[in-house]
């Protein structure tokens, strides 16, 4: 079972979210919780996720003043979460308020969840940030958000898989990089703009490689994340 894999469960209920853990489970043990169904289902859903014995990662992109995102981050840790992101470019302040939390649950707790910065989301490309009135390449604004995220002590990055060469370049190879917009393929892009195969990925060095529609939406689900997982046993001969 790899653990390199996360399904996003971007569902509207806990039923709907189950019925897919009850289908993979035996091939998938992480798991993501976006807004989506977090919004409708709350903490609950997290303690009956962790109480299958799966990995979870709470993907809410926290983005607010550092005082709010530190305070609102510390509840998140108190829901034992494996996993759980907040946008980059909320700015260092804001980056090193999460990274506080993220101490002070380590002292109080003996141990946090994996704290990521979200960098461009990889449903961006360039267009879309010259639209916003950003003049710089999207690549280095990647490298710079990647840095400020480093610098404030969190532990990786959520990016295309496209930018896992230059965050590990710049950041070092155990800042963890973190992917969706992970397509195989034959599989469909929807709204993702910067996608890269499983197989790239991990070549490139990705730690985590995150999948929904093309698992979730299949009418074999099972069988559409083995086909991510067999893709990925090629290139990564770690325990699958
Ligand atoms: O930059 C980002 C950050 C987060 N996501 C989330 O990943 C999944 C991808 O789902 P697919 O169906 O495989 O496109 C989704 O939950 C996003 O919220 C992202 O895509 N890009």
């Amino acid at each position: 079972m790899s653990e390199k894999l996360i399904v996003a469960l971007d569902v509207p209920d806990k039923e709907k979210a189950m019925d897919i853990v009850e289908e993979l489970k035996d091939v998938v043990s992480f798991f993501k919780v976006g807004m989506e169904l977090f919004y409708r289902e709350g903490p609950k859903l997290i303690s009956d996720l962790k109480n299958l014995g799966l990995k979870v990662f709470l993907d809410l992109k926290l983005h607010d003043i550092p005082n709010t995102v530190g305070r609102a981050l510390k509840n998140l840790i108190d829901l034992e979460i494996d996993m759980v992101n907040i946008h980059a470019l909320g700015g260092k302040e804001m980056l090193r308020a999460a990274y506080l939390v993220k101490d002070e649950a380590l002292k109080r707790k003996g141990k946090a969840p994996i704290i990521l910065g979200v960098t461009v989301l990889t449903s961006m490309d360039q267009e879309t940030l010259e639209q916003i009135g950003f003049k710089i390449e999207l690549t280095q604004l990647v490298a710079i958000l990647a840095k400020e995220t480093k610098e404030a002590g969190l532990d990786g990055v959520v990016a295309s898989a496209q930018e896992v060469s230059l965050i590990k370049k710049i950041c070092g190879p155990e800042f963890i990089t973190v992917t969706p917009g992970i397509r195989r393929f034959e599989d469909a892009n929807f709204d993702q703009k910067r996608v890269l195969t499983p197989k790239k990925a991990l070549e490139l060095g990705a730690d985590y490689l995150v999948v929904g529609r093309p698992i979730t939406a299949a009418s074999n689900r099972k069988l559409a994340a083995q086909k991510y997982l067999e893709e990925m046993e090629g290139v990564w001969h770690g325990s699958l």
